[in-house]
């Protein structure tokens, strides 16, 4: 295991308060020699597919299966799928939307009652500062559990907009069969038992929203909005910006940028289902880029397993010819946010 992570350092301006600033890139926030951002707008588009989540629970097997199909090769492809059909209405992804963009147009001292602790991980903030090398990602957000409900941290839930507590609060139940079905369909899809994933995801299994706010950026080739990672959810459930696009997937070295499918939710495997399928879905890298004309929003619900539950391959996935590549694991996010710290991938250090 890796060594306890340092502190965090003194937490930065917010991005936004930066470029009210005077509209140059500090230093900090610039990537230098490496190609790390390489920022192209030429890049291709990925080729992911929507999948119709209304016919992954089909009744008729026919409908269904082809559906599976698809979903496997996306999940072995990318690790992720736009998912379409999938029962929450345009009307309230708009409202979504809305939200998110109306906390970060609040005056600073709004948005600062629901200000992250220092030592705290949840709550409004920017990208935590662990060395004084670290470039930091172009990027304000806030990070709260959204489910259970008794796992909420209200002190650093926004109270405004007023509406803000509700749509979450309503959100996160209308995720929940969303995020059951998908868990299931993929275990399906694998030929498992189907809830195999779903049980070690649990029944309380825990959300983590991240409201990502990524403002208009003067040299967009110098930064990042978010740098490379692969997240350490299980699933991750994400409501890109409407019209801005900027989230890329790496595929084989190269990246790829997402196109905007009207009111789908990109959904994508996080570290602990690449474990449970022993590594046959991956837990795709990708990034944030900016554009120097619009700013850009997302919302990302990352689905944890619940803490106490061993997370490991699914039993019937391993066999002679398919040896476990993955140790058992409890607690993934502890071991996920002690690696990040340290910039490196946690996933490596449960492969056996
Ligand atoms: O902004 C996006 O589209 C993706 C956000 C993301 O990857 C994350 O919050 O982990
Ligand atoms: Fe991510």
């Amino acid at each position: 295991m890796a060594q306890p992570p340092p502190p965090p350092l003194p937490s930065s301006q917010s991005v936004q308060e930066l470029i009210l600033d005077g509209g140059t890139v500090p230093e900090r926030y610039a990537y230098k020699d490496d190609k790390t951002a390489s920022f192209d707008e030429s890049l291709p588009l990925t080729d992911v597919p929507a999948i119709d989540l209304g016919l992954l629970t089909a009744s008729s097997s026919s409908s269904a299966g082809e559906e599976l199909i698809k979903l496997r090769s996306a999940l072995t492809c990318w690790g992720c799928f736009h998912a379409i059909n999938h029962g929450i209405s345009c009307s309230f992804l708009d409202q979504l939307h809305e939200l998110t963009k109306q906390f970060f147009a609040l005056p600073k001292e709004e948005k600062e009652k629901c200000a992250r602790a220092p030592d705290g991980i949840e709550g409004y903030g920017n990208d935590m500062v662990f060395s004084e090398q670290q470039v930091i990602d172009w990027n304000d957000r806030v990070y709260i559990i959204i489910s259970p409900e008794d796992k909420r941290k209200l002190e650093v839930w926004p109270e405004k907009p007023e509406t803000f507590r509700e749509v979450i609060h309503e959100y996160s139940v209308m995720l929940r069969p969303v995020i059951n079905n998908v868990f299931k369909a993929m275990a399906l899809s694998l030929n498992l038992e189907e809830n195999c994933f779903l049980n070690q995801f649990g029944e309380r299994g825990v959300m983590f929203a991240r409201f990502n706010y990524y403002p208009r950026c003067p040299r967009p080739d110098l930064v990042l909005g978010l740098k490379p990672h692969a997240d350490g959810s299980a699933i991750t459930v994400v409501l890109p910006d409407r019209e801005v696009e900027g989230l890329q997937f790496q595929r084989d070295g190269q990246w790829f940028t997402v196109p905007t499918i009207p009111n789908a939710l990109l959904i994508n495997v996080g570290d602990q289902v690449e474990i449970m399928s022993n590594g046959i879905f991956k837990s795709p890298v990708h990034r944030a880029v900016t554009n120097a004309e619009r700013d850009r929003i997302s919302l990302a619900v990352f689905c944890t397993s619940e803490e106490e539950n061993e997370i490991g391959p699914a039993d019937g996935l391993i066999n002679e010819e398919t040896p476990r590549l993955y140790k058992k694991i409890r607690n993934y996010p502890e071991t996920y946010f002690e690696y990040y710290q340290l910039g490196k991938r946690s996933i490596d250090a449960v492969k056996i």
